[in-house]
C-alpha cells in the first residue's frame, strides 16, 4: 500500500516536472523575439479576401440599439460579424436584448457572435462564441455549439496561444490590444508584425482588436489582419456610427 503510493507520488512529480518541460519550451514561442520583417520575407496571398470590419457592441445597450446596429451593417457593405458583449448583466437580460439584434444580423448575412459563454450562444443559436483565455475550451464550445459554430479566441500579444487555440479547432484567432482602448483595461501590446507572421504561416483568419480607428488602422490591414475588432470608433464616432463604418470601409485593404 505504501510502496503503491510511493510509486504513484513518484509518477506524478515526474508528470509534473514533464509538463512543466513543455511548457517551457512552449513559452519558447513567444519568447524568441519576432523579427518585424519575417512577413516581408514571403509573397503575399494575393487571393486572401479584403479586411473586414467585426463590430463589437457598446458596454451597454437598449433596446433602441437595433435600429443603430441596422444602420451601421447598412452603411458599408464591409461588416462580416457582430459581438454582443455586455458585460455584469444577469443572462436572460442579455438574451432578451439579444433577440431584435440576431434578427438584424440574420437578415443582412452578418454572423451573430456572443461574448464569453458558450451556454449562452448555444440557449440563443447564436453563429458562434468569442473565449478568452479564461472563458473556456475551444474543444468544449465545438462540442456544445456544433461544427458549423463560428469559435473565436483571445490570444493577446501570443504566438503560442494563437497556434493552441488552432490546434483547439478555433475558427479565428484575436489578437489585441493593438492600441490604447477606453472601453476596458488591457495589458498587452502586440506589434503589428504578429498578424503578418500569422498570416504567412496560417491561413486560420486573424481578428486585430482594441483602439483601433481609421486613423490607426492601415499598418494592421496592411501587415494581414483579416478582421478589424471595433467597439468604440464605430459607436463612438463624431459623426454616428455609420460614418464610423464608412470611414473603415474607405481604408486601403478593406472590403
Ligand atoms: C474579437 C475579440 N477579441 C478579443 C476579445 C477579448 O476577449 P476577452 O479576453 O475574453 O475579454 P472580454 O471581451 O471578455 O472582456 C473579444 N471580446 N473579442
Ligand atoms: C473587447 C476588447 N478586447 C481587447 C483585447 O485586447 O483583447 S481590446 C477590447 C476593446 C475593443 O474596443 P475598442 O475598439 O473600443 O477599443
Ligand atoms: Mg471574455
Amino acid at each position: 500500500m505504501m510502496a503503491a503510493t510511493a510509486a504513484r507520488s513518484a509518477s506524478t512529480s515526474h508528470d509534473h516536472a514533464l509538463e512543466r518541460g513543455m511548457n517551457d519550451i512552449d513559452d519558447l514561442d513567444d519568447a524568441l523575439s519576432l523579427d518585424p520583417g519575417f512577413a516581408d520575407r514571403f509573397e503575399r496571398d494575393e487571393g486572401r479576401p479584403p479586411c473586414k470590419l467585426y463590430l463589437i457592441s457598446p458596454p451597454a445597450i437598449d433596446a433602441g440599439f437595433a435600429e443603430t446596429l441596422a444602420a451601421a451593417i447598412d452603411a458599408a457593405p464591409v461588416v462580416a460579424a457582430f459581438q454582443l458583449r455586455l458585460k455584469g448583466i444577469d443572462e436572460h437580460r442579455i438574451a432578451e436584448l439579444a433577440r431584435p439584434l440576431q434578427a438584424v444580423c440574420a437578415s443582412r448575412e452578418v454572423a451573430f457572435i456572443v461574448n464569453d459563454s458558450i451556454g449562452l450562444a448555444k440557449r440563443l443559436d447564436a453563429d458562434g462564441v468569442h473565449l478568452g483565455q479564461e472563458d473556456g475550451d475551444p474543444r468544449e464550445a465545438r462540442q456544445a455549439l456544433g461544427p458549423t459554430a463560428q469559435i473565436g479566441v483571445t490570444c493577446h500579444d501570443s504566438r503560442h496561444l494563437a497556434m493552441e487555440a488552432g490546434e483547439a479547432g478555433a475558427d479565428y484567432v484575436a489578437f489585441g490590444a493593438f492600441y490604447e482602448t477606453g472601453t476596458k483595461p488591457t495589458k498587452h501590446r502586440p506589434e503589428p508584425s504578429i498578424l503578418g507572421w500569422w498570416s504567412t504561416l496560417f491561413e486560420l483568419p486573424s481578428v486585430a482588436i482594441g483602439g483601433i480607428t481609421p486613423a490607426n488602422a492601415a499598418p494592421l490591414i496592411a501587415a494581414g489582419a483579416d478582421f478589424l475588432a471595433v467597439s468604440g470608433a464605430v459607436w463612438n464616432a463624431p459623426e454616428g456610427p455609420a460614418a464610423g463604418v464608412r470611414a473603415f470601409a474607405a481604408l486601403k485593404g478593406m472590403g
